[in-house]
């Protein structure tokens, strides 16, 4: 019993010894606290920046439901390595140099913060300088300190105003900054991202909705990167002010504890949160694929219409709308637990803790501190408790910008998504499914082959092999050769290659193999079956893509376009729609004949060297037909023409014929005794057809004989 009583004693000893030690160290051990203190925001700072954080390897992908695949694999979305390489190569764009307008708003923005810190501060030491007057009962005091409090709030609500406008100004800078890099390399000429338009939509699978890409995700990024600034640096800034000043007020030791606890649940709450950043980027895609749904729709209102298709479309858009709820909803319930949750850790827990913190001066003698009466008591409760829940509140925006900074991510993912596609596809590298046999060895190499193209004033291909973009070898080999004012024919069956001819020539698809010369774009104009009309007035329709101003530095008047309209008997359109200046959806104001007409108005505005005829005169009558293709003819337009007619034929004097399996015959048209054939072909095939009737009438006739004879 006396040994352990003189044990006891011993141990009572050695702790008042510690503690004595402890007091007269103190100093340096609340240094040493501070500095750990500092080390772990900036190891927590570099955690979060390099990704490295527990979520960042909880990354969903985002194509694990619809589409969205790069290479086969499906693309990751979260905070990591891979989402600061995209952010970095965007923000290179949205901010092009300190000297820029966005670096200056920056920096606007980063001074507004500091300043509206520094208030909060003293806002925090006013507040408890005002409940201790009121403590003290110093009525003259109690006034001036709220006059104070009346002339700070100027500063802090200017602050305030400009903080939020220079966030959205921010916003809409980066917004146009980024647009009209997308849209510069979408419809840019610049070789070889020349129609990044058409091939992004027709030669790649990839990018299934560009316009929502460029209108609405563009759009969100930059909103969430202008408030990321402010949701993530600000919060960061506060945490090390307040926690400092709060430090300096009830000591290290406890701001040492609240971390520890802080720290435990953050990686608790980022354990269990869901992956926001890959649900963000999937909202967006399948809001992209409703909105292209619905934009078919309208399309293709009238042929919907009339085939009565509404219940299949209403199910297409509900299957789309369906996929949009149930991702939402889930997201949601997501979001509820979650932020029951981190409100729970974040608010009450956390404060709770924190209000025993500020109470350590009142209870407890700090060693180094003078005993100080019940007015500075309440002051530094009232003041460290403000800091105390700005400290916290800053934490806790912290553990929220987790959140915001998963979302960025899941639009940079798309918006970086669009642009390396861009690139992939300007340096000739497409993804698109093949069909089967695109894997058969000789059609292997053939697409992994490319021919040669040159710039000449005649079209001649030298073994050109038509290869679609998904693989499928139309034509092996292709040679002909026409001249300039040799009208040319092609003809063959349904999907045998007709118009993909049409798209070497353009330069829209690839040339695998051969030699191309052929002469500029710009020498050629296309009319399809069904032209297309652009968005202005009526006159833009006669000159596209001319503007006005460049019509008249050609020298053409409104006086000469009512005579072109006149050749395609379209000159009544002026007066009947308002004028040359009237606006319309001339896609639903014209028929499909006077569409037509108004293709070929435009063909004899501009004049081109070679036009494009694609079953181009299929909606307008045979007579007006003639005098379309005569004056073609008259003005040295050479004409490549697709058509079915047998009445076009006469203007042709050459004909490229498909036979639909992979052969063809290129030669001269003589065009009188194709016509015989052809009329004599349709007439013994109008024939054939009545074969089968005739059985079936004289095997009745023989029965009926049969029957009259028993
Ligand atoms: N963007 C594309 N991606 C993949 N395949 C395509 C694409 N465009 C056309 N094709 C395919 O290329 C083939 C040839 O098409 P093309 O338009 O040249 O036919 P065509 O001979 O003009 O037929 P038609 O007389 O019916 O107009 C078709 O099988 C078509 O499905």
């Amino acid at each position: 019993m006396v040994v352990f009583s003189s044990l006891r004693s011993r141990e009572k000893e050695q702790w008042k010894n510690l503690v004595k030690f402890y007091a007269a160290n103190r100093p340096y051990f609340q240094r040493g606290l501070r500095v750990a203190f500092l080390v772990y925001v900036l190891v927590a700072i570099v955690h979060i920046a390099t990704g490295s954080g527990p979520s960042s390897r909880r990354g969903a992908s985002v194509s694990s439901r619809k589409g969205g695949k790069r290479d086969g694999k499906p693309q990751r979305v979260a905070v990591d390595d891979v989402f600061y390489k995209r952010l970095s190569k965007i923000l290179r764009i949205v901010i092009p140099g300190i000297k820029s307008k966005e670096a200056l708003l920056l920096c606007m923005h980063s001074s507004l913060l500091i300043f509206r810190t520094a208030i909060s501060l003293y806002v925090a030491g006013l507040d408890g300088k005002i409940v201790a007057s009121l403590v003290r009962a110093r009525p003259l005091e109690f006034f001036f300190n709220i006059l104070r409090w009346l002339l700070v709030a100027i500063p802090a609500t200017w602050t305030n105003s400009w903080l939020s406008y220079i966030q959205s100004k921010l916003a809409l800078a980066y917004r146009t900054r980024l647009t009209q890099a997308v849209i510069g390399q979408y419809l840019g000429d610049d070789g070889a991202g020349d129609k990044m338009y058409y091939k992004i939509s027709n030669l790649d699978d990839r990018i299934k909705n560009p316009d929502q890409m460029i209108t609405h995700d563009i759009q969100q990024f930059s909103s969430s990167l202008a408030a990321i600034y402010a949701n993530v640096a600000k919060p960061v800034l506060d945490m090390f002010i307040y926690n400092y000043q709060l430090s300096q007020n009830v000591g290290a030791e406890g701001l040492f504890v609240l971390t520890v606890l802080m720290q435990g649940s953050t990686v608790l709450l980022r354990a269990l949160s869901p992956s926001f950043g890959a649900h963000t980027a999937m909202s967006a895609q399948l809001v992209g694929s409703f909105r292209h749904t619905h934009s078919r729709l309208n399309e293709f209102a009238e042929e919907i219409a009339f085939l009565e298709g509404e219940e299949t479309e209403k199910l297409l858009l509900e299957r789309e709308y369906g996929g949009i709820m149930k991702h939402e909803n889930y997201v949601l319930k997501a979001r509820w637990w979650h932020g029951c949750f981190e409100e729970w850790i974040v608010k009450w827990l956390w404060g709770s803790f924190g209000l025993g913190i500020c109470a350590i001066p009142t209870f407890f003698k700090l060693p180094g501190v003078s005993s100080s009466d019940l007015g500075i008591r309440t002051q530094g409760f009232v003041t460290n408790r403000r800091l105390l829940l700005s400290g916290s509140d800053a934490m806790g925006r912290v553990l929220y910008s987790w959140k915001d900074l998963q979302d960025l991510a899941g639009y940079t993912a798309r918006v970086s998504e669009l642009m390396d596609t861009m690139s992939d596809i300007r340096t000739g590298n497409f993804k698109k499914s093949l069909i089967a046999s695109a894997s058969q060895e000789e059609n292997v190499k053939l697409l992994q082959s490319r021919g040669k193209v040159f710039e000449s004033e005649e079209i001649k291909f030298e073994g050109v092999p038509i290869v679609t973009p998904n693989g499928d070898v139309l034509v092996r080999s292709l040679s002909f050769h026409v001249k300039r004012g040799q009208h040319l024919l092609i003809v063959g069956p349904n999907g045998c290659g007709k118009s993909s001819l049409f798209r070497i020539l353009g330069g829209l698809w690839t040339v695998y193999g051969g030699v191309v010369h052929k002469p500029p774009p710009k020498d050629f104009l296309l009319i399809p079956q069904r032209p297309y009309l652009c968005l202005g007035t009526l006159r833009d329709q006669v000159i596209y893509p001319h503007s006005k101003a460049e019509m008249e530095n050609r020298g053409t008047t409104d006086g000469d376009l009512l005579r072109i309209l006149s050749l395609v008997q379209m000159d009544g359109v002026v007066e009947r729609e308002g004028g040359w200046d009237a606006v319309r959806e001339w896609r639903d104001s014209l028929s499909g004949g006077d569409k037509q007409k108004m293709a070929w108005a435009r063909l004899f505005y501009h004049n081109p060297k070679y036009a494009i005829l694609d079953e181009a005169t299929s909606l307008v009558p045979p007579d007006m037909e003639g005098m379309m293709m005569d004056n073609a003819t008259r003005l040295g337009i050479t004409l490549l023409t697709v058509s079915h007619r047998p009445s076009l034929w006469k203007y042709h004097h050459m004909i490229l014929h498909y036979d639909g399996q992979g052969g063809y015959v290129f030669t001269k048209l003589d065009a009188e005794k194709r016509l015989a054939m052809q009329e004599e072909k349709q007439t013994l095939e109008t024939k054939l057809q009545e074969v089968p009737k005739m059985k079936a009438r004289l095997a009745e006739l023989e029965e009926a004989v049969r029957d009259g004879a028993m």
